[in-house]
């Protein structure tokens, strides 16, 4: 059995920061993990590259051979990707042994969420290959400042989560940005009803109605709960994909000897 977390979501949202740190914090931990580079058009990195779409396809090929656009030619890698993963991907994920524990750092774009297959696809091979994956959904800590930036982050979100259909994760990103404090707690934890208020009251009239079914479905599929703290995540990601649950986790070798 191995491991995996999709990282995915906005352009900026601090996605490479989070596996950074993640990774910064699983070493101080003790703990291995490796964290893989899906997105094409990257450029550096602040953690070692465990495995690099890169080197399958790399964007600024795609754009001087192809002559197509930024947007486009992510697509394209993205597809070539999809094309590949019965071999590429196979054979990388081969190098990893049981237990691994596997970061994907994923291209921000929204069409590989809402209507293109390549990453439900993707995760759907990490499966048939013995991986339990969550999904770590990131939302910049702007999103949680108004109301109609969160409903629109939560539906985003939401169409995410049922294209993937894995357990997946909210994390608010960037709270040190955040000057109001107290907003930020009335959306960890909001009201429908309150924020139904505070949507009629931004909106026209005539969209109370629209606005209470939006509110509706946002609260039926609970995915007004988005967490800010990187040791609750990791704890909650472990508990989703049953990572810790066998004895022989794989953690760094070392010699408490020379631990002070
Ligand atoms: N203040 C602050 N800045 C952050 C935080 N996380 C990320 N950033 C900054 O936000 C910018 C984007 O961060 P990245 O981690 O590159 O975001 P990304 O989601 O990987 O971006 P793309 O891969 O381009 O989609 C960088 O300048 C980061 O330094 C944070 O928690 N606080
Ligand atoms: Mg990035």
């Amino acid at each position: 059995m191995g491991y995996a977390q999709l990282v995915i979501r906005p352009a900026g949202s601090g996605k490479s920061t989070y596996c950074s740190s993640l990774y910064k914090h699983c070493e101080t931990m003790r703990r291995t993990n490796h964290i893989v580079n899906l997105d094409p058009a990257a450029e550096s990195f602040d953690y070692p590259v465990t495995m690099d779409i890169r080197e399958l396809i790399s964007l600024d090929d795609v754009m001087g051979e192809l002559g197509l656009g930024p947007n486009s030619g992510l697509i394209y890698c993205m597809e070539h990707l999809e094309e590949n993963l019965d071999d590429w991907l196979t054979e990388e994920l081969d190098n990893y042994l049981d237990d691994d524990y596997l970061v994907f750092d994923c291209p921000g774009q929204m069409e590989l969420f809402s209507h293109i297959p390549v990453l439900k696809n993707f995760v759907e091979h990490l499966k048939r290959k013995n991986f339990n994956v969550c999904v770590e959904y990131l939302l910049d800590s702007q999103f949680v400042t108004d109301v109609t930036k969160f409903i629109s982050g939560c539906m985003a979100s939401l169409s995410a989560m049922v294209q993937i259909e894995v357990p997946h994760v909210n994390i608010l990103s960037k709270m040190d940005l955040v000057t109001n404090k107290r907003t930020i707690e009335d959306y960890l934890n909001p009201e429908p009803r309150v924020l139904l208020s505070q949507l009629n009251q931004r909106m026209a009239p005539q969209f109370e109605k629209l606005n209470k079914a939006l509110i509706e479905f946002v609260d039926q599929y609970s995915m007004v709960r988005f967490v800010p703290l990187i040791q609750y995540i990791l704890s909650q990601i472990d508990n989703y994909i049953q990572y810790g649950e066998d004895a022989d986790v794989k953690v760094v070798d070392f010699d408490p000897e020379e631990d002070d």
